[in-house]
């Protein structure tokens, strides 16, 4: 196995084109000169993806090597690929960076010092290099030119590959090589392969040191209470996170260790589709200078942004520094878990907008993962499609959902921690018939279940999934909470109800070794109350 820390240094670092953590406005201003992308008024570098504008799961690939055969979960999501095949675009990456000017930023993933992780990023787009900049952790004056980064991500956006050579599914690829401990990225410009490629590397390594990687939010409260919003891509996690009366610590990625939590970047990564200022005032404040737009129209003369236009795609992003969030907590880091909120984004319009989960119904809705991808976050994507994603996050777990369950399940045991279920997805019918939980509900939900409203009034059961609804919730109408009643006909709900049951019981049989107390959880389908 070759030196890839040398090898790099001698193509890449040694070349007299290549630039090294340029300042913010440095890259914002090459950018713009080179035509990569223009600046809206409000002083954001808006840039254009073309063909891939989300993530493309089919594309990504992890090298087979003997370091982590054994470990990772092979399926459908993390397939696999021959060191022979790396190698050869591996080659092709470094001549074709031979004669061309590269950027290179050079910080930290992690923020717990213990925890960190040193990487490097090589672009070939100056607006991506201010990405990963933007996104992950910049080093300290003192620390730059000594970094010794532990991974380090190429990504070419302009390289393409050749499936029928390169034994890719596409002319684009994401691949991650643990022995050689790089990422290739090549024929997408979406820059969310950047930062979920380097998160992927951490949910592998971390749960190797105690640590329970999780792809969710976290904010913390007046009182200390740190909160952590779990969910698949658009279901919340950075929207609920960005919350007037609590202080943002991470809208992602976070650790959870035996002193708190840690976040694992230095940036969010908003999406901005119908963004406005009165339903997400941070967020809306966070895109300025040193913010860059993805995919988002900007009008020719005025050059205001029109975040209503989804003419490129629903997926339309900003990326910016946690700086830009008003109060956030700047080193990155929280307390234990007070409460936990798993976002899923139910397409059916079955699941209540707010359940409360119990211990075990906390670990089967953890490890079933219910939500729909939806539209515009994968590529092919094009309306809300139900899934199962283990861990809410499942195309960047890499070990078995039951390695990640564990150690969820004990530290919500030692902790007492409270969970709930949120849905931020339909009510009043499916996806087609009913409605988007209107956000300014989900809100006040969330709301509640933080500041304790919500632990001693009366709930009810649902018949089917036995979750616990609460009869009444602070500025949220009454008849929205219980799902049943939203639906013109209630015989129909019961039938969509049913069908989602199935599902949930079928998905779960992949866990095979599983307790009982955890699988009995299981919905009930030919329960008597229906
Ligand atoms: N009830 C709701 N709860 C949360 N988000 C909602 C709701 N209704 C609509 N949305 C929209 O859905 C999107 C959620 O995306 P985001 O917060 O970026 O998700 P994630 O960070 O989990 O990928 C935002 O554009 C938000 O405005
Ligand atoms: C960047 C992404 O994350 P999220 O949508 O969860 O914010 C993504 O899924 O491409
Ligand atoms: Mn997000």
């Amino acid at each position: 196995m070759y030196n890839v820390n040398k090898l790099i240094d001698y193509h890449i670092l040694k070349s007299n084109k290549a630039y090294f953590n340029l300042s913010q406005d440095e890259l914002i201003n090459i950018s713009v000169a080179k035509g990569e992308g223009d600046l809206a008024k409000n002083g954001a570098l808006s840039i254009n993806t073309g063909k891939y504008t989300g993530r493309s799961p089919k594309d990504r690939f992890i090298v087979d090597e003997p370091l982590v055969h054994d470990y990772i979960n092979w399926n459908n999501t993390n397939q696999p690929t021959s060191s022979y095949k790396f190698e050869r675009l591996f080659d092709k990456a470094i001549n074709y960076i031979n004669d061309k000017e590269i950027f290179i930023f050079e910080g930290y993933v992690g923020s717990d010092s213990n925890y960190r992780m040193p990487i490097r990023v090589v672009n070939e787009f100056a607006y991506q290099n201010l990405f990963a900049q933007q996104m992950f952790i910049k080093p300290k004056e003192e620390e730059r030119g000594s970094i010794k980064p532990e991974f380090t991500v190429i990504a070419l956006p302009n390289l393409m590959s050749n499936p029928k050579v390169d034994g890719t599914n596409s002319e684009a690829f994401v691949i991650i090589s643990f022995e050689k401990k790089i990422v290739l990225i090549g024929g997408t410009k979406y820059s969310g392969e950047i930062k979920k490629s380097i998160f992927t590397i951490m949910n592998y390594l971390l749960p190797f040191k105690d640590v329970l990687p999780m792809h969710c939010s976290a904010n913390v409260g007046e009182n200390n209470d740190v909160a952590l919003f779990f969910g698949l891509s658009g279901t919340g996690k950075t929207t609920l996170s960005a919350d007037e009366n609590r202080r943002l610590i991470g809208d992602d990625e976070h650790g959870w260790t035996d002193n708190g939590i840690f976040n694992f970047e230095g940036g969010c990564y908003a999406k901005c589709i119908n963004l406005s200022h009165k339903k997400e005032p941070q967020i809306f404040n966070a895109i300025k200078r040193g913010a860059i737009l993805e995919n988002v129209v900007i009008d020719k003369d005025t050059k205001e942004p029109d975040y209503d236009n989804d003419k490129y795609t629903e997926n339309t992003r900003a990326a910016f520094p946690v700086e830009h969030i008003e109060e956030a907590i700047l080193e990155g880091e929280g307390g234990i878990p007070n409460t936990i909120i798993f976002l899923t984004a139910d397409a059916t319009g079955v699941l209540p907008p707010i359940s409360k989960l119990t211990k075990e119904q906390a670990m089967y809705h953890f490890m079933s993962g219910y939500t729909s991808k939806l539209a515009g976050t994968e590529r092919g994507i094009v309306e809300p499609k139900a899934t199962f994603s283990s861990c809410f996050g499942e195309p960047f777990m890499l070990l078995k959902p039951q390695v990640y369950a564990k150690i969820l399940g004990e530290k919500i045991e030692k902790y007492n921690t409270n969970v709930f279920l949120v849905n931020t997805g339909w009510t009043g019918g499916s996806y087609g018939e009913g409605n988007r939980m209107k956000l300014e509900y989900t809100r006040a939900m969330v709301k509640a279940a933080l500041i304790g409203e919500l632990d001693n009034i009366k709930y009810i059961k649902d018949p089917i999934f036995n979750l616990s609804i609460p009869t009444e919730c602070k500025n949220v109408p009454k008849d929205i909470l219980d799902p049943s009643s939203t639906w013109g006909n209630t015989e129909e709900y019961f039938q969509k109800a049913r069908e989602l049951a199935k599902a949930f019981i079928q998905n779960f049989e992949k866990f095979s070794t599983v307790s009982d107390d955890i699988r009995n959880v299981n919905p009930k389908i030919f329960s008597k109350a229906i």
